[in-house]
């Protein structure tokens, strides 16, 4: 056996390795909607952007030869936006608004407020004569020519990039298909127990629904199934196939770790997973469990503690799970936060502290009696990563819930 205690030294290693053995999902072509979705395929420009020169403000477009001190220049015709701009004669200005089309031969925009408006003409004020050529205009295709690539494939839509999409007609977008998730809970002693009071050996399923929670506000992400095992060898196996069989990725929580019950490994195995990582130097959640089917499922085996199946599913699954989802940036720069009070202990794993955000930037360690401690978990907005060895304020990353 090798001296090396752990497969790899921190969890951005452990992610980096098993990102690089997943598949990416296939491609769903126009959904109902795109938002939250990832796109398949790169947004084109239909046409420029503007289509034509409009003008920035609202004023007068006007020839620079026309820009003279003093003198009252007739006013002839309007471009307004949602008309056709009209033509500009000679020694005139025309009136126009901010989003409409700039008449040929006009140089400029001058604002309304540095002129002097009379009946069908204005006075230039002293502020307009240093108009510059251009000034006011936006020019056609200064924002994207048409042709050009508006958003890359890869995006994880937002509001911005639908506001982007819809301007050059695009409507509809190629996806990839969501995630598809199975979720599987394990352990006798686990259970619902909504009308009834669970025995003192017994306790409610908060796993089943904390990873449930962190999961269902992604729509680049489905639940196929939601199943809680008891602790027998071959209930699991069973239904660690049908959900490799049925889903992309399968998040397991409890029997990970040493006992005689934890049969997650093993099956694992058996099944067909390439283990790359059982334990990381990380507190809480040490005997995490990462593995990699031959064609590229994601099989994630978070320890059954309450916070360590939390965490786990925020620190691990969420990244791997965008990965998988087609997201060019799946693991983007985390948030950094300074520490109120830290404390001055220091742990030999990086250390996932579950933390309250208590001003910007500044986050709190919330008091906690450890991993099985679901009061304190509540009290918490997230968790701070404080690598090993280290204490003090930080920063640190942050990843909220
Ligand atoms: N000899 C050793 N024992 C343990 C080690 C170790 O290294 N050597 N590691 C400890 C650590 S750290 C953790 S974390 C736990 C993880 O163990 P398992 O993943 O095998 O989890 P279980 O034993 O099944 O459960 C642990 C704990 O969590 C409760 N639980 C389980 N499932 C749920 C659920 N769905 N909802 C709520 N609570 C759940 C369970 O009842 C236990 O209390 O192992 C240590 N032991
Ligand atoms: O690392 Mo465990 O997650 O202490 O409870």
């Amino acid at each position: 056996m090798s001296a090396k205690k752990f497969a790899f030294d921190s969890p951005d290693e452990a992610i980096a390795a098993i990102a690089d053995r997943l598949s990416v999902v296939g491609i769903q072509s126009e959904p109902q909607s795109c938002l939250g979705r990832v796109l398949a395929q790169s947004v084109t420009a239909d046409r420029d952007s503007p289509a034509a020169d409009v003008s920035a403000m609202d004023g007068y477009a006007i020839r620079m030869s026309d820009l003279r001190p003093g003198e009252t220049i007739p006013v002839h015709g309007e471009s307004a936006p949602g008309t056709p701009p009209p033509t500009m004669s000679k020694g005139s200005l025309v009136r126009i608004f901010t989003g409409a089309i700039v008449p040929n031969g006009a140089d400029a925009v001058v604002k309304r407020e540095d002129t002097e408006e009379l009946e069908n003409a204005i006075r230039f004020r002293d502020v307009a004569l240093s108009t510059q050529p251009g000034e006011n205009i936006r020019r056609a295709g200064e924002n994207a020519k048409a042709g050009s690539t508006v958003l890359p494939a890869g995006v994880l839509v937002n509001a911005a990039h639908r506001a982007t999409m819809v301007n050059f007609g695009g409507y509809h977008a190629s996806v990839y298909s969501s995630v598809r998730v199975t979720v599987i809970t394990t352990g006798d002693e686990v259970g619902v127990f909504a009308d009834e009071a669970p025995q003192p050996w017994q306790l409610r399923n908060s796993n089943q629904v904390a990873l449930g929670s962190l999961i269902e506000p992604n729509p680049w992400i489905s639940i196929q199934a939601v199943h809680h095992v008891r602790d027998d060898r071959e209930t699991l196996q069973q239904s660690l196939v049908t959900a490799i069989d049925q889903s992309d990725a399968i998040l397991m929580t409890g029997g990970v770790s040493m006992g005689d019950y934890d049969y997650v490994p093993d099956v694992v195995r058996e099944v067909g997973g390439d283990v790359v990582f059982h334990g990381l130097p990380i507190r809480p959640g040490k005997p995490i469990l990462g593995a990699a089917t031959a064609n590229g499922k994601l099989i994630l085996g978070l320890p059954g503690n309450p916070v360590s199946a939390v965490v786990g599913c925020r620190r691990f699954a969420l990244p791997l799970l965008a990965k998988q989802s087609g997201q060019t940036e799946w693991n983007p720069p985390s948030t950094q936060v300074r520490l109120r009070s830290p404390g001055t202990k220091t742990l030999p794993l990086h250390w996932l502290r579950i933390v309250k955000m208590v001003e910007t930037g500044i986050a709190e360690p919330v008091f906690s009696q450890g991993s099985g401690d679901l009061v304190s978990l509540g009290q918490s907005s997230g968790f701070v990563e404080v690598p090993a060895n280290e204490s003090g304020e930080g920063p640190w990353s942050y990843f909220p819930w």
